[in-house]
């Protein structure tokens, strides 16, 4: 707020940065979710009615952000609203003939000659020597005379072509994200829960953890009421005044950038700062039977609306020669992702390729091994975190690493399988 009204003049807030990521942010909810325009437009998320509308003006500004992104389908989806809108709004957020030009033109990229026609004879009747409009009517035309409905598809700038993702994974990862199941009967009747009583812990013994499991191969196992509330403000307060966007690592160059496929801010606490983050760290020994000596910090992020983070390996592959070099103690043996908060809509961690999709509980850790005993990277650990839809989303991580785990978990070139007994 301080940045909207007193330093607007230096600080340009918000920037045309923040105008486009919230409309790619509006466009991934809708198509993760399933979400129908209107409704949308209405501020209705999966039947909850929310207070806030979007006006004539703000689905033009939808369709227009699609229409820079070469996205006619989602510019002929929003700009159509915008029309509607546009209709029944008294005082006009946008001008009628400039929604029927961007919508002329997505439906005729979309093949649909007829109806291009139909609206850029409406635009002509209100600017009747629009020259852009006079044009593309006699182009439209011409093109349903010779029956050419091939339209040029441009294709995918390069960095746009990078980021995207497989057809089969994207449709798999947003299933699980709508909460649609994907894991069979037979796999999901041999799950079970337990208290993990352990001898060589006394930490075990006397306060067992509550195991439920996810999944059996790989292991992912869910761990109920690992972090206390106290715990859980006390990291959210050290980390809130240093929370940065978030950065992935180039495979190629080692170097930490910004990414659209990981929308989030994140900051990273030390174990000497506060016996909370030390006694975290100790917990993760329990859960996993690992060392922490050579662990990460622990990682806080906070996702927002529409925050995300495509599907993705923690570990790295043996081509990302550069990842976690400078650390020198190896590769991500194992992943402790806490949720620190509930979120009402959105925001579960998702494995695409096994169909298991973990719906965030305050206090709840998940724990899996990335690699097999062979150290070789496991590629059914793939996974992402949904779109949060409604909410905020918090949640801190442990990235346990290779060096120091010799005898714990001892390693064996030939297990490319993981071991069978627990942890
Ligand atoms: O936030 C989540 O649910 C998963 C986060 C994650 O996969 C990561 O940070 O590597
Ligand atoms: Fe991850």
């Amino acid at each position: 707020m301080q940045n909207l009204t007193q330093y607007r003049e230096l600080l340009k807030f918000p920037t045309d940065e923040d105008l486009t990521g919230a409309a790619t942010a509006l466009i991934r909810l809708q198509d993760t979710y399933k979400l129908d325009t209107a409704s949308v437009a209405r501020g209705e998320l999966n039947g909850i009615q929310y207070s806030t509308q979007l006006s004539a003006g703000d689905c033009f500004e939808l369709g227009r952000q699609s229409y820079n992104g070469y996205d006619f389908y989602h510019t002929e989806l929003w700009m159509s609203e915008a029309l509607k809108r546009h209709e029944q709004e008294r005082s006009n957020s946008t001008v009628r003939w400039e929604i029927l030009e961007y919508l002329a033109y997505s439906t005729f990229m979309q093949g649909n000659l007829k109806k291009a026609i139909d609206l850029t004879t409406e635009l002509l009747a209100i600017l009747p020597n629009h020259e852009r409009a006079l044009g593309n009517l006699a182009y439209y035309e011409a093109a349903l005379k010779n029956g050419t409905t091939e339209i040029e598809k441009k294709e995918p700038s390069p960095k746009v072509a990078s980021t995207m993702l497989d057809p089969e994974e994207r449709d798999r990862y947003h299933m699980l994200c709508r909460n649609e199941n994907l894991m069979s009967i037979e796999l999901s009747s041999q799950l079970r829960c337990r208290y993990t009583h352990n001898n060589k812990n006394p930490l075990l013994l006397i306060a067992p953890l509550k195991e439920e499991e996810a999944y059996l191969s790989p292991r992912i196992v869910l761990y109920r009421d690992v972090l206390y509330d106290n715990e859980i403000e006390t990291i959210k307060r050290m980390a809130q005044p240093r929370l940065k966007r978030a950065t992935v690592q180039n495979y190629k160059t080692g170097e930490l950038e910004f990414a659209d496929y990981r929308i989030s801010k994140s900051a990273w606490l030390k174990e000497d700062e506060d016996v909370v983050v030390s006694n975290v760290a100790k917990r993760v020994e329990s859960m996993t039977g690992l060392s922490v000596e050579t662990a990460e910090e622990l990682q806080v992020v906070n996702y927002g609306v529409g925050g995300h983070y495509d599907p993705h390996y923690d570990f790295a592959r043996s081509e990302e020669t550069n990842a976690f070099k400078s650390l020198g103690t190896g590769n991500r043996i194992a992943t402790v992702l806490f949720y620190m908060s509930d979120v009402p809509q959105g925001g579960s961690t998702v494995f695409p390729w096994l169909g298991v999709a973990l719906q965030p509980v305050k206090g709840t850790a998940a724990v899996w091994f990335n690699l097999f005993p062979s150290g070789n990277g496991d590629l059914r650990t793939r996974h992402a975190a949904c779109p949060v839809l409604q909410g905020s989303k918090w949640v801190c991580n442990k990235w346990l690493h290779e060096a120091g785990q010799e005898f714990k978990r001892p390693c064996d070139p030939k297990e490319n399988v993981e071991q069978t007994s627990s942890q």
